[in-house]
C-alpha cells in the first residue's frame, strides 16, 4: 500500500530542512507518495492566502502531512487572517489535530549541548503532551473594541477567550494517560487553578478521568511551577499534559533541556491517527538561507509519521538509530555545535543520516 504524504516546507528554513526529511525518507525504500504544496507566507506569495485550498486538497488527500514552518518578520503587518502563522493554526483545526506530541529526549552526545548541567539532564526522556485545537488560541469572542466598563472605560482594549468544553479536555486526558499507560505510568497535568476557571475545570476532568487509569499515578502542577521544575529537575516528570498555551511555552523551555529546539520532533494527531509532522521550532527567519538549520527535529518528526500514522516502527526506528549514529559520529550543526565535535551544515546533516541508514541496510543484510 503507498504511503501518501503531503509536503508543506513553508517559509523560511522549512524548504532547507524539510527537503532534508524527504531525503531521509527516500533511503528507507518504502512506498511513498508525495503531493507538494505551499503554505503560510510562500502560499500568500503564489495564491494570495496561507492556507489555500489547493493546499488542503493536497493535505485531504494525503494519509499524513510532513510540515517545515512557517512565518516571517515581513509579514507581521498583514491582517491577522493572512499571516502565515493561521495556515498552521487552520490545519490544526481543520483536521481535529488535537493531540500533540512533543517528546523531549537528551541524546547522550548532547550533553553538553543542554543549557543545563549535565548531571541535571542526563538521561532526560520526558514527553510533553499539549491540547492543540482550543483554549485561548481558537476561543471566541475575541478582537478590540471599546473597554465597556471599569477603570479605564471607553479606552481601547483587545481581548481574547480563554474556553475548554468537557469534550475537549476529555479526549487529551485520555490521550495523555493512553500515553503514560505506556512509559513510567507518571502523568502531570499543568494547570493555573489557582486563578483560572477554565484551569479549575481542566483539573476536576483530569481527575475524573484518572479513575479509569488506576495504574496510573496523576498528579497536578501550576504552570509557573512546572515552568521552573523542568529546569530545577527535569527528570521528575515521564508525561506533561497540558493546555496549548502553557504547551506551547512549555515545550520550547524543554526544547533547550535536549540543545537546541532543533532537536525537538513533534507529532499533531486526530482521532483517526492522521497526522501532522513538524519541528517544534518555527521558520528561524534570522539563519534562513544560510544552509545553517539544524535539520534533525524535522527528521524525527518524519520517524514519528512512520511511528503514528504509518504503523512502522521498524522504519522509525532506523531513522532515530541513524540520528544517534550522525551524533556519536561526531557531526554537529552550529546550534548543538561544541569544541572537539565537527560542525557541518543542514545539507551535510541530512546526507550524514541517509549513509548512517544505507550502512545499517548493508550491515544487516550482510549478517
Ligand atoms: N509551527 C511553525 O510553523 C512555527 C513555530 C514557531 C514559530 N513560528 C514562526 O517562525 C517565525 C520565527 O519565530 P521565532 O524566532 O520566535 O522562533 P523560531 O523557532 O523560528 O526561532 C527561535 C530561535 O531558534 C533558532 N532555531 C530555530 N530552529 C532552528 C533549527 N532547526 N536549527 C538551528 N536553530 C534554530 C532560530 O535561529 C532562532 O534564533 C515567526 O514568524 C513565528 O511565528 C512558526
Ligand atoms: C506558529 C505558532 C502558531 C505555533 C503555536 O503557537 O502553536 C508555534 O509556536 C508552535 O509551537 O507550533
Ligand atoms: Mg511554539
Amino acid at each position: 500500500m503507498t504511503l501518501k504524504i503531503a509536503v508543506l516546507p513553508g517559509d523560511g528554513i522549512g524548504t532547507e530542512i524539510v527537503t532534508q526529511a524527504i531525503a531521509v525518507l527516500d533511503a528507507l525504500s518504502l512506498p511513498l507518495e508525495y503531493g507538494h504544496a505551499p503554505v503560510g507566507g510562500a502560499a500568500y506569495e503564489a495564491h494570495g492566502h496561507p492556507l489555500p485550498e489547493s493546499t488542503l486538497e493536497v493535505c485531504r488527500k494525503a494519509d499524513a502531512i510532513l510540515f517545515g514552518a512557517v512565518g516571517d518578520w515581513k509579514y507581521d503587518s498583514l491582517e491577522r487572517k493572512l499571516r502565515p502563522e493561521q495556515a498552521i493554526l487552520g490545519l490544526r483545526k481543520q483536521f481535529g489535530l488535537f493531540a500533540n506530541f512533543r517528546p523531549a529526549i537528551l541524546y547522550p552526545e548532547l550533553a553538553n549541548a543542554s543549557s543545563l548541567k549535565p548531571e541535571v539532564v542526563a538521561g532526560l526522556d520526558i514527553l510533553i503532551i499539549r491540547e492543540l485545537t482550543g483554549d485561548i488560541y481558537f476561543g471566541q469572542p475575541r478582537g478590540r473594541r471599546e473597554s465597556p466598563d471599569g477603570e479605564f472605560a471607553g479606552a481601547p482594549e483587545a481581548f481574547d477567550t480563554m474556553r475548554y468544553s468537557r469534550p475537549e479536555v476529555e479526549r487529551i486526558a485520555h490521550v495523555a494517560f493512553g500515553a503514560a499507560r505506556k512509559r513510567g505510568k507518571r502523568l502531570t497535568s499543568v494547570d493555573k487553578a489557582n486563578v483560572l476557571e477554565t484551569f479549575q475545570f481542566w483539573k476536576d476532568i483530569m481527575i475524573e478521568v484518572s479513575a479509569q487509569y488506576p495504574d496510573v499515578a496523576l498528579d497536578h502542577m501550576y504552570v509557573d511551577n512546572a515552568a521552573m521544575q523542568l529546569v530545577k529537575a527535569p527528570k521528575k516528570f515521564d508525561v506533561i499534559v497540558t493546555g496549548n498555551m502553557f504547551g506551547d511555552i512549555l515545550s520550547d523551555e524543554a526544547a533547550m533541556l535536549t540543545g537546541s529546539i532543533g532537536m525537538l520532533p513533534s507529532a499533531s494527531l486526530n482521532a483517526r491517527n492522521f497526522g501532522l509532522y513538524e519541528p517544534s521550532h518555527g521558520s528561524a527567519p534570522d539563519i534562513a538561507g544560510k544552509g545553517v538549520a539544524n535539520p534533525l527535529a524535522t527528521i524525527l518528526s518524519a520517524a514519528m509519521m512512520l511511528r503514528y500514522t504509518f504503523n512502522r516502527p521498524d522504519a522509525a526506528d532506523t531513522i532515530e538509530s541513524a540520528v544517534k549514529s550522525v551524533l556519536a559520529q561526531g557531526l554537529r550543526t552550529a546550534d548543538i555545535f561544541e569544541a572537539g565535535t565537527t560542525k557541518v551544515g543542514t545539507a551535510e546533516m541530512g546526507a550524514a543520516v541517509v549513509s548512517a541508514i544505507k550502512a545499517g541496510k548493508t550491515i544487516s543484510k550482510e549478517t
